[in-house]
Formats: structure tokens, sequence, C-alpha cells
């Protein structure tokens, strides 16, 4: 492919941290700042797949087989987004394979056991799918001692012009992240040049991980819907005292999480209720939490991920934030696609040489590029 200058046609395929299943995105962009948003589906995972992904968290477990079957799921994940699109593989440039975290560890001790895995062969997806791929998008940021995360903040800096600043993104998927943008570059600045003023990141905290894992425990389904369980219930306030006595917090940016870092211990002899509303805020709070580490308080809250989808988590965050916080739909973007467009988006940075980290984001001493190139060919 001859990648230089312009538009190319990208999928970006993201299997999140709360295993709810595959975000396909199609878009167009040119891997700066421009974004153009095609078409967007989700294919869940069923149970007995999403209990195999389960086992592999950690690095365990039947890893190989699991591995081809979630690539195996992305590839079919690809040919329904072309169908619903109305696209064929030959239009397609890239594919951005984030695949599936199973293990993120970019601060032990240990050098040598310093890493992040996402799981998900970009060969057999190249294979399968005829089209060529990027994956392995954090492994090149932590060996550079980055954290490997957040990675999404250089794409929510492309999304926001015109919006004002700082303005903070925050998804909350299974694991919680931040992306603080701040002021606009000045006439005729390059946004490549400006250096990394403009954006500071990290992961807040947990996210909807621990309710769900809280919800599915009381046997009361996947996840709160709309935060109605926690609705009932009443914040239990030395057990979210202590969640929140977690150094994590005291952590300045940038900083990044595994999906099961925190130990719910604290709310355990809680009744299904008061857990899920202590929980809840929990994760409102640690999002708080961040706001003395950014730069400057954000005027604006846009949020996107599946938490937004629980009011009684949002209502918490503008109760604690005291500015405004909406659903990131408010402003256009689609708050269920940004992950998946963000690995259509650095598949094309990677291809381009251009950064998809910076200190300010991951904590890496320098800009780093990243990410693994697969051409299709025969499926050995
Ligand atoms: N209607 C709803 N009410 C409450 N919560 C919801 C609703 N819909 C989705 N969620 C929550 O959103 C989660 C899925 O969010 P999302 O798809 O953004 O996560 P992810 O991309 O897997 O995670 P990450 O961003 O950490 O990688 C579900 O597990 C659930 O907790
Ligand atoms: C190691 C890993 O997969 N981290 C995820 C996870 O899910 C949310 C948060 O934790 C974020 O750090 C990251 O994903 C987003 C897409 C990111 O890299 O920006």
């Amino acid at each position: 492919m001859d990648i230089r200058e312009g538009l190319r046609t990208v999928v970006g395929l993201m299997s999140g941290t709360s295993m709810d299943g595959i975000d396909a995105a199609l878009l167009r962009t040119d891997g700066r700042d421009r974004v153009e948003a095609l078409a967007f589906l989700t294919i869940p995972y069923d149970d007995g797949f999403r209990a195999a992904l389960r086992g592999c968290l950690g690095g365990i477990g039947p890893v190989e087989a699991v591995e081809r079957a979630l690539t195996d799921a992305h590839a079919d994940a690809v040919g329904r987004l072309l169908h619903q699109a109305g696209a064929a593989a030959r239009d397609i440039d890239l594919i951005g394979f984030h695949g599936h975290t199973i293990l993120h560890d970019p601060d032990n001790p240990d050098p040598g056991r310093r890493r992040t895995w996402q799981i998900g062969d970009g060969a057999r997806l190249a294979a399968a799918t005829g089209i060529a791929v990027v994956d392995d998008f954090r492994s090149a940021d932590v060996a550079a001692g980055g954290q490997g995360a957040p990675l999404v903040p250089l794409f929510h800096r492309a999304l926001a012009h015109g919006l004002p600043r700082p303005l903070a993104v925050l998804n909350i998927g299974g694991v919680a992240n931040v992306s603080w943008i701040g002021p606009e570059p000045a006439e005729g600045e390059e946004a490549e040049g400006r250096g990394e003023a403009g954006v500071v990141a990290c992961d807040t905290g947990p996210g909807n991980a621990p309710i769900d894992d809280w919800v599915l425990r009381h046997g009361l389904g996947r996840f709160d819907a709309d935060g109605a369980l926690a609705a009932a219930g009443r914040v239990d306030g030395p057990a979210l005292a202590a969640l929140m006595a977690h150094p994590y917090f005291d952590r300045p940016a940038p900083k990044s999480l595994d999906r099961d870092a925190f130990d719910p211990a604290p709310v355990a002899g809680l009744s299904a209720a008061d857990g899920a509303a202590t929980l809840t805020a929990f994760t409102a709070s640690s999002v708080a939490r961040v706001v003395p580490h950014l730069p400057a308080p954000p005027v604006r809250w846009l949020v996107c991920g599946g938490g937004r989808r629980n009011s009684t988590l949002m209502r918490m965050l503008a109760d604690r934030l005291g500015v405004p916080v909406d659903p990131a739909d408010l402003v256009g973007w689609d708050g269920d696609a940004l992950e998946a467009q963000a690995f259509g988006y650095l598949a094309v940075r990677s291809r381009l040489g251009l950064p998809l980290s910076l200190p300010a984001t991951t904590g890496v001493p320098a800009p780093t590029c990243g990410g693994a190139f697969h051409v299709p060919g025969p499926n050995i």
C-alpha cells in the first residue's frame, strides 16, 4: 500500500477490557487531523467465549486456542462490517487490530517481566480478510519505558478541534481513562510539531469492571443496566474510603492499569444494591481524584464507552466534577465507536511512522511509534 498523504479507508477493531464483544469501525482518515466515520458495529461475545477469554487473563490457560478463535471472530466482524457498509476488501487500505489485553504489567520491578500482552494474530487476520493489518500497538511503548496505555489520546485530540479547552475526554469501559486536551495550537502551528503540551492522559482507575463483576456474582445480569441497582443502594462511606486508599490515586499521570488491579474486598459484606452504589461511587471518585494531577481543571467532560449509559454513574460524576459532564454523542461523536475508530486511526499513524504515544500520554521518554505490520499471505 502506498500510504503517504491523503485519506485512507481503514477498519479499526477493539476487544475491550469489559469483554463484552468486538467493536468494529470503518472510517476514512489521514492519521493526522482528518477523520470521517463511516460505519460501526458491535458483535457480542457469547457466554462460553467470554468465559474462555476470562480464563486467559494474566496470560494463563489455553491462550493459543483462544487467540485463534478471537482472531477468527475478528475476521468475521470485518466481513459483517464491510457487508453492512456495502464495501469490499479491496476498498480497504488497512485494518488496525487491537486484540484483547490479557496481561498489562508495564511497572514490574523486574525489567524482564515488564510487558503488555494483547492476544490476536495479525498475520492470520490479514490472511483471512485479504487486507493488510497493523497489530501489537502497545509493546514498543512499553519496551521504550512507557505505560503502553492509554493510546486513544492522540485520536481524541484529533477530534476535539473547536471544542472549549481544557477539555477532558473520559472513556469508561472496563477500566476508565482520561485524555486532557489543552489549548488549540496557534494559527499555523503544526499539530505534530507542537510537542506534547496539548495533551495529558492516564487511566483514572476502575471503570465498569468491578460493577460488572459484582452484578454477575449476585446473579443479577452482566452489568447494572442504567445504574438502577446502584440507584437503589446507599454508598458505604468507610468502604469507599478503603477503596480510595489505594496508592494508585496519588501517582501522577501518566499511569495505567490492568483490568483487575483493585481488590473489591471492602464491599464484600454489603447488600447487592449498596455494593453497586459503592463501586459506582468508587469509579466516579477516582475520576474526580485525577483532576489535581491534570495541568488545569477541564471546563467540560465528554464521556464515551459503555459507562455513559449508567445514569447513576453520570450523576455521581457531575456531582463530583462540578462542570458539565456529557455523553460524547452530544458533540456528534459515536461514544461506542471511538476506541475502535482510534485503532484504525493509529494503524495509519503506524504506517506513516508518526507517534502513537507521547511522554505526557504514556510516560514514554520520547514520542514513539509502534505496531507490527502484516500483509495478506498464505495462512500457515
Ligand atoms: N445500558 C447500560 N447501563 C449501564 N452500563 C452499561 C450499559 N451498557 C453498557 N454498559 C457498561 O459498559 C460496559 C462496556 O463498555 P465498553 O464497551 O466501553 O468497554 P470496553 O471497550 O470493553 O472496555 P475498555 O474501554 O476498558 O477497553 C459494559 O460492561 C457495562 O458495564
Ligand atoms: C492495556 C490496555 O489494554 N488498556 C486499555 C484498558 O481499557 C481502557 C484503559 O484500560 C486504556 O488504558 C486502554 O485502552 C484504551 C483504548 C487506550 O489505550 O487508550
